[in-house]
């Protein structure tokens, strides 16, 4: 992390104080000091040199960053976090900053279009939740497109990447794509992925309605459940975290299902299927495959597919979703930049079957070996609801079954009756959408963090002296 040459009064003996990295369980690193003396002041003061022109040479560290805090996140820690536990670290490595914290929400989001200077810095740094992240990724891709003139409404139009990375100080309620990229939620552990100048590329997903853009995503886009506890818990801010496990049961134990239709372009080409015992890794492996994955891109050669039915959560993981929560995640076999997103299709069942499939996202068990659920790996997809289908889908379904649609009808005139409503909402990273159709494209590594996905255990484990922390 750095050197610091300490004077030792009345003392001809030289000392240096080194910081570095050391990992500890679970992922998390730690800063860590190891002092040096010597009897020649001259020889330790040439340590402190080479030792600093060693890390100068070290071309992916950041120097300049821009930060933002959302103050308002998880449980309002986010200023007290970053000042007590992340600017100390930046200090010490050398790394100067801008601190700007948020006073509305999107605030972020509209700096980062229309004002900051991003040329003056080396990155971005988010101290919040995802919905934060989600602020901050939407002012960079924005800004990074229209600087080229991508016409960003057009669903097929190819995305310029974006050079600036992006940390992610955990701050949030569910901080899902720290988790996921990082293996922790911990604000130290972020801060020395950003010091040691971590690079981990991302997919992003365009979600599109009618040729009009509305929103990234880069976690999890559901459906359904995910929807329904989102909107629920947001009335509910004031639990904090909590809040969503509250409406977690309380949409569990409301089981509602919904119709409609899912397309989507199954991924062929790439290494994997969402089925398997292998996790997204890093080191080298994960480089070489990583190399491969976006020649592969080419839509031509898969056809879509057409899902239709009654379902009781539609979620797309373009990562594995994981967080305390779940450390596995929603599709623990999802990887973070090979440009596909795992689609899983929960269909109606009991509440018994649901409260099983739930319960193995905690458990060693695979939670899509259930005759309701599917998973495919998928680059696009498209879901249109029930009464949201084109005059021929409609009167296709009105022949199928006239009955039911009157009766629908007569639920939708009349909540009261406590029938399962006709539409849920889009959770995108945590964030509410308003339209139901949508069009979803996957775009790969569009973006970079400053994180090395997650270690193999081994990496850490050999460890001879693990930390005492
Ligand atoms: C019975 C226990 C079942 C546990 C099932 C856990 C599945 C958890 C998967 C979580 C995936 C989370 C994906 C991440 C989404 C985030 O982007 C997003 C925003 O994050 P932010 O707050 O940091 O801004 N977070 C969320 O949308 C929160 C989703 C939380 C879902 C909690 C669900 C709890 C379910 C409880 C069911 C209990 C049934 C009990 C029956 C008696
Ligand atoms: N200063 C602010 N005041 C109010 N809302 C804000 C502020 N800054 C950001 N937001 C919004 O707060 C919401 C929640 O932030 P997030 O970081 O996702 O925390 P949480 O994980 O608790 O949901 C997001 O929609 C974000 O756009
Ligand atoms: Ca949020």
């Amino acid at each position: 992390i750095s050197v610091r040459e300490e004077d030792e009064e009345n003392s001809s003996r030289g000392r240096d104080d080194v910081m570095y990295v050391e990992r500890c369980r679970q992922h998390r690193w730690r800063c860590a000091e190891v002092t040096f003396t010597c009897s020649d002041v001259a020889l330790c003061q040439r340590w402190v040199s080479s030792i600093r022109e060693q890390l100068v040479t070290i071309t992916s560290r950041p120097k300049h960053l821009l930060v933002y805090i959302n103050p308002y996140g998880g449980k309002r820690q986010g200023k007290r976090i970053y000042e007590q536990k992340v600017a100390p670290l930046f200090a010490q490595a050398g790394i100067s900053t801008d601190v700007i914290v948020t006073e509305y929400a999107n605030h972020a989001r509209d700096h980062l279009r229309t004002e900051a200077e991003l040329k003056n810095f080396d990155g971005v740094v988010c101290v919040g939740g995802d919905g934060m992240f989600s602020e901050i990724i939407h002012g960079l891709i924005w800004r990074t497109q229209i600087d080229d003139g991508v016409d960003t409404n057009c669903p097929d139009e190819t995305l310029l990447p974006c050079s600036l990375r992006i940390g992610i100080i955990p701050a949030g309620s569910t901080d899902c794509i720290c988790f996921a990229t990082v293996g922790t939620n911990d604000p130290v552990t972020s801060a020395l992925h950003i010091i040691v100048g971590d690079s981990q590329p991302i997919d992003v997903c365009s979600v599109h309605h009618n040729n009009t853009f509305l929103r990234y995503s880069v976690s999890l886009l559901g459906y359904g459940f995910y929807g329904d506890v989102l909107t629920d818990s947001e009335r509910k801010r004031w639990m904090g975290p909590a809040r969503y496990d509250f409406s977690g049961v309380k949409m569990f134990l409301t089981h509602h299902y919904y119709e409609g239709t899912v397309s989507y372009l199954p991924a062929r080409g790439i290494v994997g299927t969402p089925r398997d015992a292998t996790r997204c890794r890093s080191g080298l492996a994960a480089e070489r495959e990583r190399g491969q994955i976006c020649l592969f891109v080419s839509e031509n050669d898969s056809e879509w597919r057409t899902v239709r039915g009654k379902f009781l959560a539609i979620n797309a993981a373009s990562m594995s979703c994981a967080c305390p929560r779940s450390p596995k995640g929603l599709s623990p076999a999802a990887h973070l930049a090979n440009g596909t997103t795992d689609l899983i299709l929960v269909r109606k069942c009991s509440r018994f079957d649901f409260l099983r499939h739930l319960l193995r996202h905690t458990s060693k068990d695979d939670q899509f070996d259930l005759t309701f659920v599917e998973v495919h790996r998928v680059r696009r997809f498209r879901f249109t609801p029930r009464h949201c289908q084109s005059d021929s889908d409609l009167e296709l379904d009105l022949q199928e079954s006239s009955k039911r649609q009157i009766f629908s009808q007569i639920c939708r005139d009349h909540p009261a009756c406590g029938c399962t409503p006709t539409y849920s909402s889009w959770n995108c990273d945590g964030e509410i959408l308003t339209h139901t159709a949508i069009d979803v494209r996957v775009h790969c590594q569009l973006i970079k963090l400053f994180a090395r996905g997650i270690e193999e255990p081994a990496v850490f484990e050999d460890v001879a002296n693990p930390c005492a922390i």
